[in-house]
């Protein structure tokens, strides 16, 4: 079995020495320009179009991370980037839901236990305990529910708050609340006090965080962006908090990556922010993750984690 790999950030000799390790037999290599060698399967992140196009033979692609946005936008531009009946898989949790736990959880108890209030009065030496908030007021929202936002829904469960979720189809997640559709977006979003976005981008849910969706949260709500930057109206997130609908944000992706200098977000004191590191690809995870998935196909099973073109994510 031929396997080519592409990542233009990625320490690419670690990666194939993993991968080697996982997958005795497999013949590995680094795809290079001009590499038209046959290849059973081929790794990739941000992938060069020849380095696919015209590899009807492959018996699957797999992202190296759990967003397919930008190979799904290439191909859009490109579309004999993957050929046709060639199956797309992307990384399913791979140690991203713990970091996305770890994340999330570490700012819904900042927010819930006013650390940002009393960073605020600490900058004027004012010693003032505030009241507490209550849980029951401190209802979470998910935007999306699927690998990473159950992850997330399960840990902020455990610590007791009431978490709901959104997503295309009703799930049945313990002590989860689930709406479902456009039809129950409103629903959704009433009473909401934390929103956090772990959406995949597609032409559906681009621009879906703005004015008239932040104005149906809770009064004093939080923004959490852990999804895509393009989910998000930035100027709306902005007045929403100059307004007081919204009392903070924490944001760790933006329409555009690294966030300009002059972007307004970096000054606001109530936005807090984090360059795109929410849930990092962790190499022995994902490495073991794609070994199992290759075996299964080998073996003719059907496995998890198959990218629907038709859907976007
Ligand atoms: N900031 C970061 O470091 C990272 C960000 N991500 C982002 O998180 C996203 C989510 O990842 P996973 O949970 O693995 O994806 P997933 O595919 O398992 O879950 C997606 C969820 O969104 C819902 N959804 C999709 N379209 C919808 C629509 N039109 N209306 C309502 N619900 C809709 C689905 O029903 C599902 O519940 C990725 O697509 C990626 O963009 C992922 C990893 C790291
Ligand atoms: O895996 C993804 O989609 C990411 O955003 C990684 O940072």
């Amino acid at each position: 079995m031929d396997i080519i790999f592409y990542h233009p950030t990625f320490d690419t000799q670690s990666w194939l020495a993993g991968l080697q390790q996982q997958l005795p037999d497999a013949r590995i290599r680094e795809w290079r320009e001009g590499d038209d060698r046959p290849a059973d399967y081929a790794l990739v992140w941000h992938p060069p179009v020849e380095m696919l196009a015209g590899r009807h033979q492959l018996k699957g692609v797999f992202a190296l991370g759990a967003g397919v946005d930008s190979i799904l936008s290439k191909l859009q531009a490109y579309p004999d980037m993957l050929p046709a009946g060639v199956p797309l898989f992307r990384l399913e949790d791979t140690g991203m839901g713990l970091q996305m736990q770890e994340y999330a959880v570490s700012q819904v108890l900042h927010w819930f236990r006013r650390f940002d209030d009393y960073q605020a009065q600490k900058q004027q030496a004012n010693w003032q305990p505030l009241d507490d908030y209550r849980r029951e007021d401190f209802t979470i929202g998910l935007l999306g529910a699927g690998v990473l936002g159950r992850k997330v829904a399960e840990s902020l469960t455990a610590w007791g708050f009431p978490v709901r979720c959104w997503s295309r189809r009703k799930k049945d997640y313990p002590g989860v609340t689930s709406f479902a559709g456009v039809e129950q977006l409103s629903d959704f979003l009433n009473g909401t006090r934390v929103l956090i976005n772990l959406l995949p981008n597609t032409p559906q849910t681009v621009g879906i965080i703005n004015a008239s969706l932040l104005a149906r949260l809770a009064d004093e709500a939080y923004v959490l962006n852990l999804a895509r930057g393009v989910h998000l109206v930035e100027a709306d997130l902005l007045a929403a908090l100059d307004s007081g609908k919204l009392k903070g944000a924490m944001l760790d992706v933006f329409s555009k990556e690294p966030l300009p200098v002059d972007s307004p977000l970096w000054k606001h004191p109530r936005v807090a922010i984090t360059p795109h590191v929410a849930a990092v690809t962790r190499a022995d995870e994902a490495m073991a993750y794609i070994a199992k998935t290759i075996r299964q196909i080998e073996k003719g099973e059907t496995p998890t984690g198959e990218v629907s073109l038709q859907h976007g994510y």
